[in-house]
């Protein structure tokens, strides 16, 4: 078994990494005095006889959600909690997030806020929260308004990878996944972004070895960046490479067309392009960058997309500054910094790199 430490003082934890873990799951919690399972309706129909058994010998109540971005609202916490109550959780309950980014992110929510805060554990189902969404502590859900607009930072006290669990991904979701691992290349480490172009082939297929090792890396990039930085004050900024833009364009498609992920890649596409047209970008790892965004994604068309909407989301974005708008944008081979542009100038850019590409 891969085992990765991410320090955090009081709040370090382990992450644990192996093929068929899930069946094992009591050998990697804490003994509380109850668990509260949040999964979703599509893992809940797929792996629902191995949560049963996982936990025959323990006292549990499973709460399950709606699969989709949609239920990463407020609302939806509200009723985690107030299960929660209902059950006679304590302070001495934890909770087990077995799901995607989306269980996850709202299930971490509930456990800072239920009693100011109970035992929490990811176990991450998709590729994106295997390599992601699992480690690190961001907890959110979103709003009308935006994206991931409440929310918390709060660590899991342990992170259990079953790589089995992604056999059972569509496609569409494995390449989400992708492009959160192409983003660690390209802001952290060259020559990952090197190995993930060479074989992006057995990636996608999920090849055992292969997809150990990428989980891993990824995870030990993700502990190294959240140690140096767990509130993202300066350098955690990194890992928003391509989601300003993907956050843009998830908002304004209502969640439903692009996943998280493929946002993501689109976004660091027009991003890269961003950094091009304000001569901060390398061209050759420019021309990299697109490239491998291509050759996982396929072309990014973006034809659904208005100008103007992206831009008016993109006004409303949670990390904008004084009126201005936040980027982290690639400079060269593992090198990013943070450009703040005005509404004004982002549309001038867009203009000029989209041209009439997009309405
Ligand atoms: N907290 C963080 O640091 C962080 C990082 C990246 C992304 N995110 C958030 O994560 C979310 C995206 O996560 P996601 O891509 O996992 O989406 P998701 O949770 O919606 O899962 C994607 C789909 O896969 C299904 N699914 C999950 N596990 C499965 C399995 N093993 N087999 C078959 N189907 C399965 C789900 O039901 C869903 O339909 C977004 O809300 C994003 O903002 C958070
Ligand atoms: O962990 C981080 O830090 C990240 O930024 C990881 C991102 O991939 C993730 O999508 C995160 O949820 C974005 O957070 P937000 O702060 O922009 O809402
Ligand atoms: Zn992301």
């Amino acid at each position: 078994m891969e085992r990765l430490y991410i320090d955090l003082g009081e709040a370090s934890y382990f992450i644990n990494i192996k093929g068929g873990l899930l069946k094992n799951l009591t050998d990697y919690i804490n003994g509380a005095d109850q668990y509260i399972i949040i999964t979703d309706t599509n893992v809940d129909n797929i792996y629902s006889y191995e949560i049963a058994e996982a936990l025959k010998d323990n006292l549990y109540h499973k709460y399950i959600i709606p699969s989709g971005e949609a239920s990463k609202n407020y609302n939806e916490a509200m009723k985690i909690l107030s299960f929660m109550i209902e059950k006679n959780s304590t302070r001495k309950t934890t909770i087990i997030a077995l799901g995607g980014g989306v269980v996850g992110d709202i299930a971490g929510f509930c456990a800072s806020i239920f009693m100011r805060g109970v035992g929490f554990i990811q176990v991450p189902t998709t590729l994106l929260a295997q390599v992601d969404s699992s480690v690190g502590g961001k907890t959110a859900v979103n709003l009308p308004m935006g994206k991931n607009l409440i929310g918390t930072f709060y660590q899991p006290s342990t992170v259990i990878i079953d790589t089995e669990l992604l056999r059972s991904l569509s496609r569409k979701e494995i390449i989400s996944g992708i492009g959160e691992i192409v983003k660690y290349g390209v802001v952290y480490d060259y020559s990952f972004l090197k190995f993930i172009k060479e074989n992006l082939s057995q990636i996608i297929a999920l090849e055992p070895l292969t997809i150990t090792y990428v989980i891993k890396k990824c995870c030990q990039i993700k502990a190294e960046v959240v140690s140096r930085d767990e509130r993202e004050l300066r350098f955690r900024k990194i890992l928003n490479y391509g989601h300003t833009i993907g956050h843009a364009i998830e908002a304004i498609t209502d969640y439903k067309k692009y996943t998280h992920g493929e946002a993501v890649l689109c976004g660091m596409y027009l991003e890269a392009m961003l950094s091009m047209e304000l001569e901060l970008l390398d061209k050759c790892y420019y021309q990299e960058i697109l490239n491998i965004i291509q050759d996982s994604y396929g072309e990014v068309k973006l034809s659904d997309i208005s100008r103007e909407k992206l831009i008016e989301a993109l006004a409303k974005d949670k990390k904008n500054v004084g009126g201005k708008i936040s980027f982290i944008l690639p400079t060269t081979y593992a090198k990013v910094t943070e450009v703040l542009l005005s509404k004004k100038e982002v549309e001038g850019l867009l203009l000029q790199i989209l041209g009439r590409s997009i309405k």
